[in-house]
């Protein structure tokens, strides 16, 4: 078929690599997931086993895509991080994200009977996400990303703990919560709750307060490994070319590392100063007091 009359069409495809050296966070959201919650009576406001099941997903993801170094989740949205370091499909941005999309959907859909055994997935109610890629220039401005999220998170979440529980356990109408609502700042929503209701904000959940974030830990021999593989952290950006030996042994050392699944704050330094490796790209692992503090999963 070489050199057909017809393989002129492919002149038409436009190349579509995302720049070099930044940092890729592909986002995918849930579709209509409002409908969808409804449908399969997701518990208001926060369905545990719905958040379960992303942050399931998630961990397949991260597990299938060794480039990525961290991933973050709240309601029916997570972002998937690569580093500037990643060459994975050249750095194709529509093959990135579809890549994630269906593979996430993929493991979504699969995962589904494990987390509501009784609720069969019934079209036209079947889960489906959307996804985008942005890439950021720093890795300051990767955390302002992560903590935007992380914010939304507990913006939306105090917003919708003190709603649901004014229209649950205060038989107020919807119209009328929200009503009273409007305006509201932080400190009204906690008192509401906890004047109101006995509630403390801040015992509630964290998974819900925080949200997912995953990442990977590594069970490294000797710390001389952590040394081998890399030239990525923001001081020797730019020249983020490995040999080919030493990304191969970078992806098998992230293929070997657990996934963690935690629920804890991103926006303070402390997150990543106690886990280096995660902006770095080089593996690494906590100090030895602090090893035991974090939930591993599969
Ligand atoms: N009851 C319940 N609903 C949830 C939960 N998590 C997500 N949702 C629903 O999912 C929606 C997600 O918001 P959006 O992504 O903005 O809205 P969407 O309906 O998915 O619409 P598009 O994303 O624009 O397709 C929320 O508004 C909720 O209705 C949960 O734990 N419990
Ligand atoms: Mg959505
Ligand atoms: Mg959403």
């Amino acid at each position: 078929m070489a050199n057909s009359k017809f393989e002129y069409v492919k002149d038409f495809e436009q190349p579509d690599a995302l720049l070099p050296n930044t940092w890729i966070v592909v986002r995918i959201d849930g579709r209509g997931f409002h409908k969808l919650s409804d449908h399969y009576a997701f518990v208001k406001p926060n369905d545990r086993r719905a958040l379960d099941l992303m942050n399931a997903a998630a961990v397949a993801v991260m597990k299938d895509l060794p480039d990525l170094c961290i991933a973050y989740g709240v309601s029916d949205e997570y972002s998937f991080v690569f580093h500037p370091t990643c060459q994975l499909f050249e750095r194709r941005n529509a093959k990135l994200v579809t890549t994630i999309v269906s593979t996430f959907t993929a493991y979504y859909i699969h995962l589904w009977s494990t987390y509501f055994p009784s609720k069969p997935l019934q079209p036209p109610y079947l889960p489906s996400f959307d996804g985008r890629a942005v890439i950021y220039p720093s890795a300051r401005i990767l955390r302002d990303y992560m903590s935007w999220r992380q914010v939304d998170c507990h913006i939306n979440n105090l917003y919708n703990t003190t709603f649901w529980t004014m229209v649950q356990q205060g038989d107020m109408s919807n119209t009328d919560a929200e009503q009273e609502l409007k305006g509201t700042v932080s400190a009204d929503k906690n008192e509401i709750l906890f004047k109101r209701f006995g509630i403390n904000y801040n015992n509630e959940e964290e998974i819900y307060k925080k949200g997912s974030v995953l990442y990977r830990q590594y069970e490294l021999q000797q710390p001389s490994q952590e040394h081998e593989v890399g030239d990525e952290d923001e001081s020797s950006i730019s020249e983020p070319k490995q040999s080919r030996s030493q990304q191969d042994k970078l992806k098998k050392l992230r293929r070997k590392a657990q996934v963690v699944v935690d629920h804890v704050d991103i926006i303070r330094d402390e997150f990543w100063q106690r886990r280096p490796w995660i902006l770095s790209g080089k593996p690494g692992k906590l100090p030895a007091a602090d090893s035991n503090d974090t939930q591993a999963t599969q």
